[in-house]
């Protein structure tokens, strides 16, 4: 992902993490303030239920005092006794004696006008039948429920299935289960409680909120404003509102935070690790008498995701401090294995020189990890060349242990940079090594009258004395070469032969140059450059 990208989406995300818990905030306080007031209609509903449950239940008790009559009916006796009943059951309003579907006598005493009895709308459980809204002439003008069972029927007013103490705003109706409406309280509006009772789906109920509750037969439903819940959405913003701000304040920052991370040139590194985006160039080494190509180094380039190539002196520097170079390490070594194995197979008189840093050289994990990639690829480890750099001198034991060990192991160990550092003298003394890489540094200087000039003959007689191969770095100008092969200075690289190239433009340089070589009147030059 390139910066532009990261930069957009860590805005975006920045805005949804600064908006996000807010809105959310907002959301969830309506929701909870909902939650407490749809859950405390529930319980109204609820309690209204227990009282048409309790209300018909004494209404029945009262009804069953008659299941056996000891007196004639209608006697003085049997209307006294409904009297009775009816004054001490404080839910019954009336009690009646029926005969052929016509009301005879009642609590009030012998009727004088003809009433029939009403059509049973329900029957209850234990076979007494319930009919709703029956008309006031035995009970007044209020509408009545009327339970009747065998010959005896009691009247209950229809404001008791509803009698709870709820607020003023806060409507009920207790309906049948078939819809028929037993008691109200507050005048609720009896379209929306049909529309609420016949389900929710049915149900659109815009200002208002409701409950609904259906126990034993009955509903209990439960209307009040929506408004009422302003005040408990207030209260649960004083209570989330600081909590959102505080979510919101932590995923702006933790945007920030791994955006920042992501942007910066050690989170750019990681992430270039974790994909691979490593690739290697091989710049040839020159046998500089004869001119033949006999190894490349590996060079390390990081292929940015635009396709952009950056060199290594940009980011190793970052990667040895971090420690990061131990899986950068590891790629190029994975790529130069799988790049290199042919040719390497096919001619073992080739090398490929790998660049170890300090802490490869610390940790010593290179070698496990060459070892195992060599494993079966038909490579000699001597092929193997190792860089090594005064800077990675860091401690001298492990230093010598490692390079032992990579010389057990039949690797080729050179020292990079040589005479660069201050102590690049003390090194050769404590460390056996089997080649010295003369820095450019020092090339450079060859042929002018640069106080450093002295120093490259020197450095070559040294090398010779301690019978270290020597390869000279950096060469540039067929002077340079010249004055290399006289010095019989083995190998040699530089732009004078070829830059660093890709591994199929090196194989293509390895078979060209190897073409030129052959036929003895074709052989390359001094400077790897083949007779026309
Ligand atoms: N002007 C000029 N330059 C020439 C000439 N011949 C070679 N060079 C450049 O000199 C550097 C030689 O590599 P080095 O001394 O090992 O120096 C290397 C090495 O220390 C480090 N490096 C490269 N690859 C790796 C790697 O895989 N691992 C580690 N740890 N370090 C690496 O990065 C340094 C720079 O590498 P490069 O940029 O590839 O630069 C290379 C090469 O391209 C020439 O004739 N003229």
């Amino acid at each position: 992902m390139n910066r532009k990208r990261v930069i957009i989406i860590a805005a975006l995300l920045a805005l949804l993490g600064g908006v996000g818990p807010l809105v959310l905030t907002f959301y969830l306080s309506q929701y909870l303030a909902l939650e407490a007031e749809e859950g405390r209609l529930q319980l109204i509903s609820d309690l209204a239920l227990d009282r048409s449950i309790s209300t018909f239940a004494s209404a029945i008790k009262a009804l069953h005092k008659f299941d056996t009559l000891p007196f004639k009916p209608c006697s003085e006796a049997h209307i006294k006794l409904m009297r009775t009943v009816t004054i001490t059951t404080h839910t019954v309003d009336d009690i009646g004696y029926m005969a052929n579907g016509i009301l005879k006598c009642n609590a009030g005493g012998m009727t004088r006008t003809m009433i029939r009895g009403n059509p049973v709308d329900f029957t209850l459980e234990d076979g007494e039948g319930v009919s709703v809204g029956v008309a006031p002439d035995v009970g007044g003008n209020k509408s009545m429920t009327s339970v009747s069972y065998k010959s005896h029927m009691v009247l209950i007013d229809a404001s008791r299935f509803a009698d709870i103490v709820i607020e003023p705003d806060v409507q009920l109706a207790v309906l049948t289960s078939s819809g028929k409406l037993l008691g109200t309280l507050h005048n609720p509006d009896l379209s929306l409680i049909n529309a609420i009772a016949r389900g929710p789906n049915g149900t659109h109920v815009k200002d208002d909120l409701f409950a609904t509750k259906r126990r034993s037969g009955l509903v209990a439903i439960a209307i009040e404003p929506r408004r009422k819940i302003i005040p408990q959405v207030r209260r649960e913003q004083i209570v989330l509102f600081p909590l959102g701000l505080l979510l919101a304040i932590s995923m702006v920052g933790a945007v920030i935070l791994f955006s920042r991370r992501r942007l910066s040139p050690l989170g750019e590194l990681k992430i270039g690790i974790d994909r691979r985006e490593f690739i290697v160039h091989y710049q040839p080494i020159i046998e500089l008498k004869s001119g033949a190509c006999v190894g490349a180094e590996a060079l390390v380039r990081w292929q940015r995701p635009d396709g952009s190539i950056m060199r290594p002196d940009l980011f190793i520097p970052l990667a040895e401090e971090s420690g990061l170079i131990l899986g950068i390490t590891d790629q190029v070594i994975a790529l130069v294995i799988r790049e290199m194995k042919s040719i390497l197979a096919t001619d073992h008189n080739l090398h490929i020189a790998i660049n170890l840093s300090a802490s490869d050289i610390k940790s010593g994990r290179a070698l496990t990890v060459l070892g195992k990639a060599l494993l079966n690829s038909g490579i000699q480890p001597q092929q193997i060349w190792l860089e090594v750099t005064e800077r990675g001198f860091m401690d001298i034991d492990t230093t010598r242990a490692t390079i032992e060990r990579a010389r057990a192991l039949g690797y080729t160990v050179v020292i990079d940079d040589f005479g660069t550092g201050y102590s690049s003298l003390s090194y050769l003394q404590e460390f056996r090594l089997d080649a010295l890489k003369i820095d450019k540094s020092f090339i450079d200087t060859v042929g002018t009258d640069s106080v450093t000039s002295s120093v490259t003959p020197h450095i070559i007689g040294m090398a010779k004395s301690l019978k270290l191969k020597i390869v000279a770095e950096g060469i540039e100008t067929k002077a340079q070469a010249d004055y290399l092969l006289e010095q019989e200075v083995e190998y040699g690289q530089g732009w004078l032969y070829a830059k660093a190239l890709t591994s199929t433009g090196f194989i293509q340089y390895y078979w060209h140059n190897k073409l030129l070589s052959s036929p003895p009147n074709k052989k390359p030059d001094r400077n790897g450059v083949a007779a026309q």
